[in-house]
């Protein structure tokens, strides 16, 4: 998907919000577990409750993997029942790859050719050999991590390098890549006081900010320096939005939660 394409549907939305699918067998509503492919069907009433609220999902490939071939199964029907009923949603594999250069490409095939998301997160320690791989499919996007929402983000993220915080040594970096023009970034919302140095370093890239909802980000202060004139920000929430109820009402209660942040989103726009 073009960024011009993503950009008029947050605006025509009025909405930058990404809902997290990360599905846990063990928080579905119990007449799901029933049926023959429980995440699935989770998701698909999910997809269909929210689209209209969201602009971006992303399914994290963790909670897919731990269910082994099934998991895959599943993760595959969610992004072709996406592809296939809502192309205007922004498709993100939130699964943080990154390896030497010819691994990184079958990393690449994997999730753009043969799952066909519009993108991937990607780890950048390994550094240019391990991401250009990925920015070589001009019409997808790399989601490089830069400075996670998680405590642990301070062991390494914000120490100094070469003078500078290694996340920004991340942005600064990443700017000289080939095909850079389709990188994006994450940045925590949980390290939203960050968000006016880190625009200094890349004002127009679009940013995947997790960390809203069940971590304690502020949507209010990570609309204070992290939008630009393209809003440039896609806000995730997984569990906040997904396990509101158990009963059968999980899907109207979900939307409920998407249109709560949607309104929020909205007023910042
Ligand atoms: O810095 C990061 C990078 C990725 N994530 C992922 O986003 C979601 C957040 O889920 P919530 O339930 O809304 O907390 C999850 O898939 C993480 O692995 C992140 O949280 N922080």
């Amino acid at each position: 998907m073009e960024l011009t394409q993503l950009v008029e549907q947050i605006r025509r939305k009025k909405s930058f919000l990404c809902i997290g699918l990360d599905v846990d067998l063990k928080k579905l509503p119990t007449h799901l577990l029933e049926t023959k492919d429980p995440v699935f069907e989770f998701n698909k009433a999910i997809i269909d409750a929210t689209h209209h609220l969201a602009v971006a999902l992303k399914p994290n490939i963790a909670f897919y993997e731990a269910l082994g071939i099934k998991g895959w199964e599943s993760l595959k029907k969610t992004i072709d029942y996406i592809n296939e009923h809502y192309p205007e949603l922004f498709t993100i594999a939130d699964a943080k790859r990154g390896d030497i250069g010819n691994t990184s490409t079958m990393y690449a095939k994997a999730f753009f050719e043969d799952l066909n998301f519009d993108s991937v997160t990607v780890a950048p320690y390994m550094g240019r050999d391990s991401v250009e791989p990925f920015l070589a499919f001009k019409d997808r996007h790399t989601i490089l991590l830069s400075l996670t929402s998680n405590p642990g983000a301070f062991d390494f993220q914000t120490k100094e390098y070469a003078a500078k915080p290694l996340y920004q040594n991340v942005l600064e970096t990443s700017k000289n890549y080939v095909n850079s023009e389709n990188l994006m970034y994450v940045i925590g919302a949980t390290k939203a006081e960050y968000l006016k140095d880190i625009r200094a370093i890349v004002p127009e890239s679009f940013l995947l900010v997790p960390g809203v909802g069940a971590q304690g980000g502020s949507l209010k202060e990570v609309c204070k320096y992290g939008l630009n004139d393209n809003v440039g920000l896609l806000v995730n929430s997984s569990r906040g939005i997904l396990y509101a109820s158990k009963g059968k009402d999980f899907a109207e209660k979900a939307a409920e939660k998407a249109k709560d942040l949607q309104l929020q989103m909205a007023s910042f726009l």
